[in-house]
């Protein structure tokens, strides 16, 4: 990029470090956690129940670290492993024993689930007071409704706007694109920056043209699940791009012999954004860190109920 004479000199922009953030919050979530068991003389303790169907590899790496920063945060975790051949019935009846044990605060349903299951189903059995995803229709209509609050928001949007508050870059009144509109990424995400007071376009696979509404933009996220998808000079120079894909590409230079990228292709964006998130490192570390304190909110409102 050509430098402007009398501007701030910035050939690069800044990462958005989500590992280092993510690690912030996982340690104010523990001392939070200790502060409730202390002032429960030791009774009460967060609890999260993991459901995992089937044997997929990523699946699998991603209930472990969630069972992992749960330990590290003081908070149990319970889990159930089901085979691929389960029926929709028995992890319905995981959910429901779930939902009527007292220890847990929050159930995860890992996801995919294996194609003969019925998702929404499933995720509709967990109990609202629970969902601690926020993938509950309940949870998501209430984050699309002007004067309501879900109970629980979905962790990965309210960790890629988490990553935004924490690195102090506006949100209201700027433009803001977000490429993807699932239920669990690109539509939350638009939704809490609309909320936050941003003006919102969702760009998905049937926009001609996505980069004419990127290239307007103050804040980019991007969740597209298409490597490299958004180009360096689509990009507004000075915007901030929260890149939330997670793409396997092989490479045998890697032990696993893949590498991940995300859906921003990070060397030509790196030299026009203002601040971009690397992959990995970004907002994958903050969907977790946002899982465990959905759980701690779950938590501690049951606790002040019992009390
Ligand atoms: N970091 C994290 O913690 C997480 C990362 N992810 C990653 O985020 C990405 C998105 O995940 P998810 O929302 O679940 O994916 P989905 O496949 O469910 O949705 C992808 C969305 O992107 C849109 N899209 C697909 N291709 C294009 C294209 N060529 N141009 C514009 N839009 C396109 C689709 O449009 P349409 O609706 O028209 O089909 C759809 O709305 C993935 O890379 C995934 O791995 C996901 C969850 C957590
Ligand atoms: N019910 C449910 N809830 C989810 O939140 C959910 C899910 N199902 N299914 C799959 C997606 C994906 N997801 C990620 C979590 C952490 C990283 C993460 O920590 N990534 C690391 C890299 C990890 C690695 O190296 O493999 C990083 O980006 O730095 C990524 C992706 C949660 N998801």
């Amino acid at each position: 990029m050509d430098k402007v004479e009398g501007e701030q000199e910035q050939d690069q922009a800044q990462l958005i470090d989500g590992k280092a953030i993510a690690e912030t919050i996982r340690g104010e979530i523990r001392d939070e956690v200790a502060r409730l068991k202390e002032e429960s003389g030791g009774r009460f303790e967060p609890g999260l129940a993991v459901v995992l169907v089937g044997e997929r590899k990523d699946s699998q790496t991603y209930v472990r670290s969630k069972k992992k920063g749960c330990e590290e945060a003081g908070i149990k975790s319970f889990g159930t492993d089901l085979p691929e051949t389960a029926t929709e019935e028995e992890v319905l009846a995981v959910v429901r024993e779930y939902n009527a044990d007292p220890r847990v605060h929050g159930i995860l349903v890992q996801l995919p689930l294996p194609s003969h299951m019925d998702e929404e189903k499933i995720l509709m059995a967990i109990s609202i007071e629970k969902d601690v995803d926020g993938f509950h229709p309940e949870n998501i209509g209430k984050l699309a409704m002007r004067g309501r609050d879900p109970d629980f928001v979905c962790c990965t949007p309210k960790g890629s706007v988490e990553l935004l508050e924490r690195s102090n870059i506006p949100i209201a009144g700027k433009s803001a694109v977000v490429v993807g509109r699932s239920n669990i990424v690109g539509t939350p995400a638009a939704m809490l920056l609309q909320r936050r007071n941003a003006t919102v376009t969702v760009v998905h696979s049937r926009t001609p043209n996505p980069e004419k509404y990127i290239r307007e933009a103050d804040i980019v996220i991007a969740a597209c699940g298409v490597a490299n998808f958004v180009r360096g000079d689509w990009l507004k120079p000075g915007c901030a791009v929260i890149d939330v894909g997670i793409n396997a590409v092989d490479d045998p230079t890697k032990k696993r012999g893949y590498r991940l990228v995300g859906d921003v292709c990070f060397e030509e964006a790196v030299k026009v954004a203002g601040q971009i998130t690397p992959v990995p490192g970004g907002v994958g570390p903050m969907t977790i860190a946002m899982l465990l304190q959905n759980t701690l909110e779950g938590a501690k409102k049951a606790y002040e109920q019992g009390k």
